[in-house]
C-alpha cells in the first residue's frame, strides 16, 4: 500500500472524521431505536394475539362444554317421554312394559348426568335461583328409581307426581342456559371483532414499518453513496498528503507487516517497489536493505535496532541515526499504535545538521580570520579553569591589540585592514603550540589561552613571541605596512579563577602596555586596576567639568622671529580640579576623546579663546587646538562661526591647529570641512608636523597656512647636523608651498638661534614664554622683552 493507494488506517480515520453517518452517526441514532421499537411492538402484538386466540379457544371449549340449554331441553323431552311411558304403562294395555319405562328413566338419568357435567353448577352460581333445580334433579331421579322398579298400582301416580315438578324446572334451566349461551356468543363476537381490529392494526403497522424501513434503506443508500464519495476524496487527499510529505512514513501492524509507507520512505531507503506493498514483512525490508551493504543498510539496521527497543517496551521515542560516513542523518519519530503496531516518520536532516554545524561553527568562529571568537574562547577558558580547579596547574590569558590599526584602515581602506587582520591571524596561529588557543575577540583585539604549568615564564616567552611576530612588516595590497602590537596577560590561579575576571585583568594589563608606549607586553598587577579605576574616576569627574566651571585657558606666546615681537598666543587648556589640582591636557584630553566629551569641551575652548582674544590688541592672534574627534562632529563649523560672531573676534585673528591624524579620517569630509573653515577667513596650521606617517602627502591634500615643526625636531637641533638639516628642509618645503612655520618647544637660546637661521617664521617655547593664565596675557605683553632683540 505504498505511494498510490491510501492506507486502511487512513480510510477509517477519514470515515470516522468525515462520515459520522456510518459509525456513531445520525443513522445509528435513528435506525436502531426505531427498529428496536418496531420489534418490541411486533412482539407485544404477537403476545397479545396469542393471548386472544387462547382465550377464544377456551371460549369455544366452554361453548361446546356448556351447551346446557340443549341438554336441559333434551332432559325436558326425555322427561316428557318418561311421563308418557309411565302413563302408557298405567293403562296396562301391554303397549308399554316396565323395562321401557326403566329405559326412559335411565335415558333421563343420563341426560341429567350430562347436564350435571356440563357445568350447570357454574350457571347456578351466576343464577342462584337455579341452584335448587340442579340439586333436585338427582334427588328426583334417585327417588324415581325404586318407583319404576316396583311399578304397579298407585305407584304410577306417585311417579308422575314426582316427575311433574321437574318439567317447569328443567324448562327454566333451559331458558336460563339459553340466555347465557346468547351472552357468550355476543361476547365471542365482540372478541372476534377486536381480534379483527388487532390483526388489521398489526397489518397496517407492518406495512408502515415496511415503508419506514424502505425509506431508511433509501436514506442509508444515499448516505452510503455520499460516504463513499467522501471516502474517495479522503483517500485521494490522504494519498496526496502521504506522498507529498517531506518526511518518510511507515506504518506497521502487530504482526510486523507493512500497513503503509509513503513515496519518501521508498526514496529515503532506496527500497524496491515490491517491498513497499502492504503486508510485506518488515524483516524482508530489512534483509533487502542489509543486502545493500554499508550506507543505507547500515543506517536502516541502526534505526531498526533503536526502534526494536521502543517496540519491546511499547514506548514512543525520537532519535537520530547517521551513516558512519556522515553522508546521511535521519531523525526518527516512533509511536506505538493501540493495536500493537507502530508508526514512524523518518526525516533526512543531513542538510539541517550541516547547516547547524555551520551555524555552530559561525557562532563560535570569526568569519574574517577563521579564528575562534570570544564565545568559544570563553568556553574553553572556563573549561580549562574547571580543570585547573580539580587538577591544579596554571594558565595564562593574553589579550593583544594592534597599535594604531585604525590608521591602516583609514589610509589603505577597510579591505586592506581586513587583509592585514587575516595575516595577523596566520602569524598568531604560528605562534601558539598544541593545547594553546588563539581567538579574535573583536576588531584588532585578539586573545591567546596558554594552559601551561610553567608560568609566568611560558606566558612571558609567548608574549614576546607575539609582539615580535606581529611587528614584522606586512605586504598588504602592494603596500608595506609596519604595525606593532601590545600584549596584556593575566595568570590563573594567581590573578583569579573566573573567566571574565581573567579576561578583564588581561585587558587592564593591555591598557597598561599601551599606556607604557605600546609594542610591549605587561602582566597584570593589582595596582593597574587602581590606575584604571583612577581613569574611570577621571571620566566621571570630567562629565560635569563644564557645569562646575573647572576649565581654564592658559596662553603661551607665539613670537614673530622677523619682527621680534609677540604676534599671538596659543590657547592651552587646563582643568583646575578641587582635589587633583591643575590637571594638564595630556592627562584628561584622551579621556575626553574616548568619552566624546571633547566636543562640548572643544566648543567651550573656542568660545573662551575668542572671547579672551577679543579683549587683546587687534594685531594679536589666538591659536586654538582642535582634536581630531571634533571633526567627527557636524557642529564644528557652526561652533567656530558662533564663537566668532558672539565674541566679535575678526576671523583673521583666529588660527586653528590640527594634527595629521585629522586627515586620517574620512578625508573627503574632513577636507571639505577644512575648506569651509578657512572660507570663514581664519587660518589653519598643521600641528606637530613630521611626527605622523606621511606628513608630506598631507601637504598636497590641503593647503595649510602654517606648519608647526614638532618639538622633537627642535630638540634635535642641538644633537648634530642631521637635526638642523631636517628643520631646514621643513622650512624650505613650507616656504616653497607658501606656508609659514612655527618652531615648537624652543627651550634654549641655541635652539632659538638655529630656527631663526633656518628661516622659521615664528617660535614658541619655554625659553620665550611658558603658558600662563589668561589674566596674565596683557601684563606679559608689556613686560616680555623679545630675547631675539636682546
Ligand atoms: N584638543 C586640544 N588639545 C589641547 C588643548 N590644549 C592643549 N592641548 C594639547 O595638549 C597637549 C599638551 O598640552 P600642554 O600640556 O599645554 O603642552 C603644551 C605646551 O605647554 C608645551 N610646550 C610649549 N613649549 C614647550 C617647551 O619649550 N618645552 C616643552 N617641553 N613643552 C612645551 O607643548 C604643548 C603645546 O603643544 P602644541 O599643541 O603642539 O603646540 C598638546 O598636544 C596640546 O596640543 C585644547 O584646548 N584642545
Amino acid at each position: 500500500m505504498c505511494a498510490d493507494r491510501p492506507s486502511p488506517a487512513g480510510d477509517v480515520t477519514a470515515l470516522a472524521r468525515r462520515a459520522p453517518w456510518v459509525r456513531g452517526g445520525r443513522l445509528d441514532r435513528v435506525v436502531w431505536p426505531l427498529l428496536a421499537a418496531i420489534g418490541l411492538l411486533l412482539v407485544l402484538a404477537a403476545v397479545y394475539t396469542s393471548h386472544l386466540i387462547v382465550e377464544r379457544q377456551d371460549a369455544l371449549q366452554r361453548v361446546s362444554r356448556y351447551n346446557i340449554a340443549w341438554l336441559a331441553s333434551q332432559a325436558v323431552s326425555e322427561l316428557a317421554r318418561l311421563k308418557e311411558r309411565v302413563a302408557g304403562h298405567a293403562m296396562a294395555d301391554g303397549t308399554v312394559d316396565r323395562e321401557e319405562v326403566q329405559l326412559r328413566l335411565d335415558i333421563l338419568a343420563n341426560r341429567v348426568g350430562l347436564l350435571q357435567g356440563s357445568g350447570v353448577a357454574d350457571l347456578a352460581k351466576s343464577r342462584p335461583e337455579l341452584g335448587d333445580v340442579v340439586a333436585s334433579l338427582d334427588a328426583v331421579i334417585e327417588a324415581a328409581g325404586p318407583l319404576v322398579a316396583n311399578l304397579a298400582g298407585k305407584s304410577h301416580r306417585e311417579l308422575l307426581d314426582l316427575l311433574s315438578p321437574l318439567e317447569p324446572r328443567l324448562a327454566r334451566l333451559a331458558a336460563a342456559a339459553n340466555i347465557q349461551g346468547g351472552d357468550r356468543v355476543a361476547e365471542d363476537q365482540r372478541q372476534l371483532s377486536r381480534l379483527h381490529w388487532i390483526f388489521s392494526g398489526i397489518l397496517v403497522a407492518l406495512a408502515a414499518c415496511g415503508l419506514v424501513l424502505l425509506a431508511l434503506l433509501l436514506l442509508h443508500n444515499r448516505l452510503l453513496r455520499r460516504t463513499h464519495g467522501e471516502l474517495h476524496t479522503q483517500n485521494a487527499r490522504f494519498d496526496a498528503a502521504l506522498n507529498n510529505m517531506s518526511q518518510a512514513l511507515c506504518m506497521v501492524d502487530a504482526e510486523r507487516r507493512l500497513i503503509v509507507c509513503n513515496r519518501r520512505y521508498v526514496e529515503l531507503f532506496t527500497l524496491p517497489p515490491s517491498l513497499a506493498a502492504p503486508r510485506t514483512p518488515v524483516s524482508d525490508i530489512l534483509h533487502a536493505l542489509a543486502a545493500k551493504g554499508h550506507g543505507v543498510g547500515e543506517l536502516a539496521h541502526a534505526i531498526h535496532e533503536a526502534q526494536e527497543t521502543l517496540i519491546r517496551n511499547n514506548l514512543p521515542g525520537a532519535f537520530v541515526r547517521e551513516r558512519s560516513d556522515g553522508g546521511l542523518s535521519v531523525s526518527v519519530s516512533h509511536r506505538p499504535m493501540p493495536d500493537g503496531g507502530w508508526v514512524a516518520t523518518y526525516e533526512d536532516i543531513t542538510e539541517r545538521r550541516r547547516a547547524e554545524a555551520q551555524i555552530a561553527y559561525m557562532a563560535h568562529h570569526d568569519a574574517l580570520s577563521g579564528l575562534p571568537n570570544r564565545i568559544l574562547f570563553r568556553d574553553r577558558l572556563e573549561q580549562e579553569l574547571r580543570r585547573l580547579e580539580s587538577q591544579g596547574g596554571w594558565l595564562a590569558v593574553l589579550c593583544l591589540d594592534l597599535d594604531n590599526f585604525k590608521n591602516v584602515n583609514d589610509t589603505l581602506g577597510h579591505p586592506a585592514g581586513d587583509l592585514l587582520l587575516q595575516v595577523v591571524a596566520q602569524r598568531l596561529r604560528g605562534c601558539v603550540r598544541d593545547g594553546e588557543m588563539v581567538a579574535r575577540l573583536s576588531g584588532d583585539e585578539f586573545a591567546v589561552l596558554q594552559p601551561t604549568p610553567d608560568q609566568p615564564l611560558a606566558a612571558q616567552a609567548l608574549a614576546e613571541r607575539l609582539v615580535r611576530a606581529l611587528s614584522a612588516p606586512y605586504e598588504i595590497d602592494g603596500h608595506r605596512v609596519v604595525i606593532s602590537a601590545s600584549v596584556g596577560a593575566a595568570l590563573a590561579p594567581a590573578d583569579g579563577h573566573d573567566a571574565d575576571d581573567l579576561l578583564k585583568k588581561a585587558d587592564v594589563a593591555l591598557y597598561r602596555a599601551k599606556a607604557d608606549g605600546r609594542s610591549c607586553s605587561r602582566f597584570f598587577a593589582p595596582e593597574m586596576e587602581a590606575q584604571l579605576q583612577a581613569r574611570l574616576a577621571m571620566e566621571a569627574d570630567l562629565r560635569d567639568v563644564l557645569e562646575k566651571r573647572q576649565l581654564e585657558l592658559f596662553y603661551q606666546p607665539l613670537f614673530d622671529l622677523q619682527e621680534g615681537r609677540i604676534r599671538g598666543f596659543e590657547a592651552l587648556l587646563r582643568w583646575r580640579h578641587p582635589e587633583r589640582g591643575l590637571v594638564p591636557p595630556d592627562q584628561f584630553i584622551p579621556v575626553a576623546e574616548t568619552t566624546g566629551l571633547i566636543v562640548p569641551i572643544g566648543e567651550w575652548v573656542l568660545q573662551q579663546a575668542c572671547a579672551d582674544a577679543a579683549g587683546w590688541p587687534s594685531d594679536l592672534k589666538v591659536a586654538v587646538n582642535l582634536s581630531p574627534l571634533q571633526f567627527t562632529s557636524p557642529q564644528l563649523s557652526t561652533a567656530v562661526s558662533n564663537a566668532l560672531v558672539t565674541t566679535g573676534l575678526a576671523a583673521n585673528r583666529l588660527e586653528l591647529e590640527v594634527t595629521e591624524s585629522v586627515l586620517l579620517q574620512d578625508s573627503g569630509v574632513v577636507l571639505a570641512l577644512l575648506h569651509e573653515l578657512r572660507g570663514m577667513g581664519l587660518q589653519i596650521a598643521l600641528d606637530d608636523f613630521g611626527t605622523g606617517y606621511s606628513s608630506l602627502s598631507y601637504l598636497r591634500s590641503f593647503p595649510f597656512d602654517k606648519l608647526k615643526i614638532d618639538q622633537s625636531f627642535v630638540r634635535g637641533l642641538t644633537g648634530g647636523a642631521g637635526g638642523v638639516a631636517i628643520v631646514d628642509a621643513i622650512v624650505a618645503l613650507a616656504s616653497s608651498l607658501g606656508m609659514t612655520t612655527t618652531a615648537e618647544g624652543v627651550e634654549t637660546i641655541e635652539q632659538l638661534d638655529q630656527i631663526r637661521r633656518a628661516g622659521c617664521t615664528m617660535a614658541q617655547g619655554y625659553y620665550l614664554g611658558r603658558p600662563r593664565p589668561a589674566a596674565n596675557v596683557l601684563a606679559d605683553l608689556k613686560s616680555t622683552r623679545c630675547p631675539i632683540l636682546a
